[in-house]
């Protein structure tokens, strides 16, 4: 079975009838109506249920009631006579759950007994009208602020109208074992809330309220918080309720779609992979890149070519019927489309020469586009030709492509769609595709991260912040278990930094540089350059102060300064990396070689970022 699926209102922008179109063509099963949307739109709460009806929605609670239990008088009886209101809004809403979280007025009692006292009060009112009360231990509550206390108090209330709500971030940014969970009796858990966020040391109130994020996006262990409520027999809703700024600046529909594909990533977290094989396919098994394929003009392809030769590439091939050039090494494909038509010219046409496609290698191509379906990720279908080989694409970042090229038939796909030799192979300089970077708006970042691990079966680095010459950029990796795929994704909200300037000049996000591996980095940069690379110069300062952190041999220092090679290393373990300069003003090339190192060399961005600032009018002006 599914789960049931809901979402706070509170989790995404808009006005109340916008946010509830948002969440129903999202596909979820239902909706919790968060107070302050309700009072601050011009419906009704009965406008508001009728079109919950009809949009196909339950509605899963209204929320949040506060500061009811522990007061003195008078103050207690007005608490009360407020409950009552509210219970009048849920009938008219069509809800028959309301969350109270728990108490954080200053003069509420710290006697459990007064508070049990006052939830058995509240669930005989409620009753009384057939409705019910959730409690949730709020983690900055004043005496209640741990599940397991907001538990044994309902236990102690022992009120058939009166039951827990449990709350991701609350339980998890107090660090409170998830294994506690056992002890709740399902029948008693009235609605499960789900967040993840980021690990920060900062105040709990602040963390909760603007940076929540979806299951997936964050660091919270939520297959195993999740995994404790099923075991207990759970099968209510799974409710999102994500207070982050972010997302109330973006998209409606594009945040409850995010939040959608973040409760699938969660199901399958905790299903038994038998049980729910039907479905639920599991994230596609990705064994490697096997192509880039760049959208240019001829000129541009000519100026692309120019690049890719010092490298070690030769075009090797051309496509059976199209304008298609295949440039390869070793392994490495990069495929150059000057097509006049189809996609990758309106790519062309709109970014300027651009990648356009990536191909990533996957062992079972129906099971990743079934899993692509099941998160809704939108396949692309392009007229084939009737002799031409058809390799499923679904949409990814910036609307680029995404092939999936099936592992076992990869050799005689490229033999059939580039049987037309052109060049010999040159001995290889590199060893494959290391990483690739995409650069992204800001308010999009946390939704490409998703569409990555909830996709693929890649799992996140820990992110960063890096500084560019002109402001922050925020930068983070998904990886898969053989690092055979590697992304990195940047973002930044600085308007100057050259992440900025890459979206703002390109229109939109895309492939901003390509990694490629190598065993020597000494030899492919002394060969690229002889060939003709142009390379990105670094500052006799780094090398400098390279020498006095690292400790390295004064020859190698020189060497890497002539060549410009940057150095990181972590323990034993070494990188080397030079970057070429930009091709079409913004697409640059990196190679790297790893001696046992698993980052990408975060420490030596700055520096790259403040070399490329150098030549602003080649990086966009
Ligand atoms: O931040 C709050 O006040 C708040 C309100 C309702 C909730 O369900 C919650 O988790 C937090
Ligand atoms: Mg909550």
């Amino acid at each position: 079975m599914p789960i049931k699926t809901s979402i706070a209102t509170v989790s995404i922008s808009g006005t109340l009838d916008a946010k509830l179109q948002a969440i129903a063509a999202a596909g979820y099963d239902g909706a919790e109506i968060f107070e302050n949307d309700l009072l601050s739109t011009h419906l009704s709460a009965r406008d508001i249920s009728s079109m919950m009806a009809d949009l196909g929605l339950a509605c899963t609670m209204f929320q949040p009631f506060r500061d009811l239990d522990g007061l003195p008088e008078p103050q207690r009886t007005r608490a009360f006579d407020r409950l009552e209101r509210k219970f009048d809004v849920m009938q008219e809403l069509g809800t028959d759950l309301l969350l109270l979280c728990s108490s954080c007025s200053p003069i509420a009692s710290a006697d459990r007994a007064h508070t049990i006292a006052d939830l058995h009060e509240a669930g005989e009112r409620a009753a009384a009208r057939g409705l019910r009360i959730g409690y949730e231990a709020l983690a900055w509550g004043r005496h209640v602020n741990d599940h397991r206390d907001a538990w044994s108090i309902v236990r102690d209330v022992d009120h058939p109208a009166i039951g827990l709500v449990l709350d991701s971030f609350h339980s998890l940014s107090r660090r409170i074992p998830s294994s506690s969970i056992g002890d709740i009796r399902a029948d008693k858990l009235f609605i499960v809330q789900v967040a993840d966020a980021p690990v920060l040391d900062m105040d709990l109130l602040q963390w909760s309220r603007h940076f929540r994020s979806m299951p997936g996006q964050g660091d919270f262990p939520l297959d195993d918080w999740a995994q404790a409520i099923r075991k207990i027999g759970y099968d209510g809703y799974w409710s999102l309720e994500i207070f982050n700024d972010r997302f109330r600046a973006g998209s409606a529909s594009g945040v409850a779609l995010d939040g959608y594909r973040s409760l699938r990533l969660l199901e399958g977290g905790i299903a038994k992979p038998s049980a729910a094989a039907p479905t639920l396919p599991p994230r596609a098994t990705t064994t490697g890149v096997e192509f880039i394929e760049f959208a240019a003009s001829h000129e541009e392809a000519e100026a692309l070519g120019a690049m890719l030769r010092p490298l070690g590439f030769r075009p090797t091939a051309r496509h059976r019927s199209k304008d298609v050039t295949r440039w390869t090494q070793g392994a490495a494909s990069i495929v150059v489309n000057c097509e006049p038509e189809g996609l990758a010219h309106s790519f062309d046409m709109v970014h300027g020469a651009a990648v356009c496609a990536l191909g990533l290698t996957v062992p079972d191509v129906p099971a990743a586009l079934s899993r692509a379906d099941f998160l809704r990720v939108p396949r692309f279908e392009q007229a084939v030709a009737p002799d031409e080989w058809p390799i499923p694409s679904v949409r990814g970042v910036g609307g680029s492509l995404i092939y999936l090229v099936d592992a076992a038939s990869r050799e005689a796909m490229w033999a059939h769609e580039f049987p037309h030799a052109l060049e010999p192979e040159a001995a290889p300089l590199l060893n494959g595709v290391d990483h690739i970077a995409q650069t992204m708006q800001y308010e999009e970042f946390l939704s490409w991260l998703l569409f990555y691990v909830a996709l693929l079966d890649v799992e996140k680095t820990p992110q960063l912040e890096i500084a560019d010459p002109m402001g922050l950029v925020q930068s983070q990796a998904v990886e898969n278990a053989d690092r055979s795929v590697r992304f990195t994704l940047n973002g930044s909200l600085a308007s100057q930094s050259l992440t900025s300037r890459f979206v703002q000049n390109y229109f939109g996000a895309g492939v901003q540089h390509i990694a490629f591996a190598t065993s020597d980095v000494f030899a492919v940069a002394e060969a690229a350059r002889a060939d003709g690379l142009p390379v990105l110069e670094i500052p006799r300062n780094y090398y400098d102060d390279l020498e006095a952190r690292w400790g390295l041999d004064p020859g190698l220092i020189e060497r890497m300064a002539r060549l410009g090679i940057l150095y990181d290393c972590d323990g034993e373990a070494e990188y080397f990396q030079f970057y070429s300069r930009a091709f079409a003003r913004r697409v640059f090339f990196e190679v790297v070689e790893r001696r046992g190192y698993a980052g990408y060399g975060a420490a030596n961005a700055p520096i790259r970022l403040a070399a490329q600032a150098r030549h602003k009018p080649e990086y966009l002006d």
